[in-house]
């Protein structure tokens, strides 16, 4: 049965964690010794990396692009020119990649981690991808002899950079129970929810319910302006009552001023959409209002705002009234 454990653990720098503390639960958790590697330094990897090297882990670092690295190095991380040479060098990795290509690519491919692993070692995926790249992934990971966790999270850029992530973790267990106080470092909770394939169903399933929230909070904010209303006050209304999101009390008062500082991008939000409506169609449930909302956020993306946060798909909305 899947099992929540909270914990008070990660609050990133905040924290004096030892990555080599010997304590032991009686699932077999205790503190992390050996080497950390982690490939990927994007919006998510970074803090989550920082958070690890700020908690005294012993962490390695590879990004295709080389200079996101450098802050990490100047926090004292190493760096290693592959992810096969991180993998190599460490006794766990780490994962942050963009989408399922990216991952598989830098799991499976030239000179990618699974090519650096082997009995003793873990790799652990916190990207969000389909379960089926989640299996893929796990498969060339384990025919090398070593374990594999899929993790990925829910949370964004400042939950990250604070050490309060949820992690989504299924695969191997006994590789959870040893990198648990990892992601404690890096999170506030964890699930463990079965074979490889649920915790990548779990993150898509979540991310589908906050795409079709943010589609419908922007028909709101658009339409609150169009009758009258003071959109700002729309927000505080909504701040008080049984649909409060934190989600909408952060990004409410910036898409009122038609600007938006990229936390979770756009198109990695509409990726997630994309995936979700793989996996419904993958039992046959038939989820429209997602759908619907995945057309507005491809139209964002053609208009030139992958990159911005996904709450500028509101400006899609916006270009169809112009458009009228
Ligand atoms: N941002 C958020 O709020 C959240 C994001 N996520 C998920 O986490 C993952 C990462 O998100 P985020 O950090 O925001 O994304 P970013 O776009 O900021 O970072 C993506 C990372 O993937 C790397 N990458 C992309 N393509 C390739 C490739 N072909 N080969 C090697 N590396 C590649 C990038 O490298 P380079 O620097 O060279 O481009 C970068 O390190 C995504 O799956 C996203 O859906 C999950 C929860 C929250
Ligand atoms: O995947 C995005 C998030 O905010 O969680």
């Amino acid at each position: 049965a899947p099992t929540l454990r909270l914990r008070g653990g990660g609050r990133g720098a905040r924290l004096v964690f030892s990555c080599s503390a010997s304590s032991s639960s009686p699932s077999g958790e205790g503190g992390f010794s050996g080497k950390v590697g982690f490939l990927g330094l994007g919006i998510m990897g970074a803090p989550m990396a920082s958070n690890l090297i700020n908690a005294g882990c012993d962490v390695t670092v590879w990004n295709r692009t080389r200079s996101k690295c450098d802050p990490l190095l100047s926090l004292g991380a190493k760096y290693e020119p592959s992810p096969a040479n991180v993998a190599s060098s460490c006794d766990v990795t780490f994962a942050m990649l963009a989408d399922p290509e990216s991952a598989v690519e830098v799991a499976c491919g030239a000179n990618g981690a699974a090519q650096g692993m082997a009995p003793g070692k873990g790799y652990v995926d916190v990207s969000t991808v389909d379960a089926a790249t989640s299996k893929l992934i796990g498969k060339h990971i384990t025919s090398t002899g070593a374990s594999f966790l899929e993790a990925p999270v829910s949370g964004s850029k400042k939950p990250a950079e604070d050490g309060l992530l949820i992690f989504l973790t299924a695969g191997d267990e006994s590789l959870y129970n040893r990198v648990a106080s990892l992601l404690d470092v890096m999170g506030k909770s964890r699930f463990f929810l079965g074979d490889v394939g649920k915790g990548a169903d779990m993150k898509l399933v979540v991310n589908m319910v906050m795409g079709s929230m943010m589609v419908s909070f922007s028909e709101g904010l658009l339409l609150s302006e169009k009758v009258g209303l003071d959109p700002n006050t729309l927000v505080e209304v909504i701040s008080q009552g049984a649909i409060s999101a934190p989600m909408f009390s952060l990004k409410g008062p910036s898409m009122v001023k038609a600007a938006y500082p990229t936390a979770f991008p756009l198109k990695h939000q509409q990726k997630d959409l994309r995936l979700a409506l793989a996996l419904a169609e993958s039992v046959s449930q038939s989820i429209p209002t997602v759908a619907a909302a995945n057309e507005l956020y491809k139209v964002a993306k053609s208009l030139g705002l992958a990159d911005q946060d996904f709450s500028a798909v509101i400006e899609a909305l916006k270009a169809k009234e112009q458009s009228k």
